[in-house]
């Protein structure tokens, strides 16, 4: 993670005046200056992009298309800072400039919504790989993530994070236009869209997808193998045993959520989800 800026406990009105607005989208500070250079960012049809709203899996993602791709060891990527190995395209490390240099085939990440990606992506020329999670799930985990973040040391209740969700206040702009805009380029050639809960619920349906949107040629065998492989990536998270919780499991929002809270937001969820046919699974 970025961390460009002193410590500062955020009282309201600094967290908000970490943030700045692009087309009517909260990004984070990090972003500023950059946006039109990432909209010219010149693409290769080698690359393979992963994009998410923050929170969604984005790193275990990041661990099933490497091992996919590459066939790698899955103890040697749990050994692997893979963060480090995947840069973040509008992170000011590496930077645009290193990322434009970076050898063939390249796997780049990203959190930016679809219309401020590079225009290139947009024309196809390049994978994208977009991830979905289950909302309830993912405020929860945005939640404990600025929690802990040092540049931004939320001070706020859950309640008021959330609310600031629901209200599509936070880095990265509205979870709600993020998927849905994604959601209605699922069926473009160059694009894969996938949801968290799957890879719980299914993961060897999303393996052979994976693999054949990578063009990795796979048997039976083979797949049954990658996917024993991926589902070790996949509980080393949840089955950690020094963590209290099972963390990364679907489902845990309801220790979380109050029943008015739940009310709430499966109201707004309705309002701002309702004409579009993505569905999610809350529980498993
Ligand atoms: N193998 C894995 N490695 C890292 N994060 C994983 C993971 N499996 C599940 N996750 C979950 O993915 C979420 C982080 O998403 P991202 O990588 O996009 O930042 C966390 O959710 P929780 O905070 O709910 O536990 C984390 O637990
Ligand atoms: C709060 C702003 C922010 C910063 C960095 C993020 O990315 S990641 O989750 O660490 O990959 C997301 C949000």
């Amino acid at each position: 993670m970025a961390e460009s800026e002193a410590e500062t406990p955020s009282t309201p009105g600094e967290f908000e005046s970490k943030y700045f607005e692009f087309h009517g989208v909260r990004l984070p500070p990090f972003c500023r200056g950059k946006m039109e250079e990432i909209a010219n960012f010149p693409v290769r049809p080698s690359d393979v992009w992963i994009v998410t709203y923050p929170k969604s899996g984005t790193s275990l993602l990041q661990e099933v298309v490497y091992l996919v791709s590459q066939g790698a060891d899955p103890d040697e990527i749990g050994l692997m800072n893979i963060d480090e190995q995947l840069p973040v395209l509008e992170y000011p490390q590496p930077g645009l400039d290193i990322i434009k240099e970076l050898t063939s085939p390249r796997l780049i990440k990203s959190h930016l919504p679809y219309r401020f990606l590079p225009s290139d992506l947009h024309s196809g020329d390049s994978k994208v790989i977009y991830m979905a999670r289950n909302p309830k799930d993912l405020v929860v985990s945005y939640y404990q993530f600025h929690r802990s973040l040092r540049t931004m040391s939320y001070r706020g209740t859950f309640q008021e994070f959330c609310r600031r969700f629901m209200n599509d206040k936070l880095g990265y702009g509205s979870w709600f236009e993020h998927v849905q805009e994604f959601w209605e380029h699922r069926m473009d050639s160059n694009v894969l869209f996938l949801k968290y809960e799957d890879m719980h619920r299914d993961l060897v349906a999303m393996v052979e997808q994976l693999a054949r949107f990578l063009g990795v040629p796979c048997d039976k065998a083979q797949l049954e193998s990658l996917t024993e492989h991926c589902r070790q990536l996949v509980d080393q998270c949840c089955d950690a045993e020094a963590l209290p919780v099972g963390r990364g499991r679907v489902g845990l929002w309801k220790d979380i959520f109050t029943v008015s809270m739940n009310e709430k937001f499966d109201l707004v969820y309705k309002q701002k989800m309702g004409k579009c046919d993505l569905m999610f699974d809350f529980y498993l």
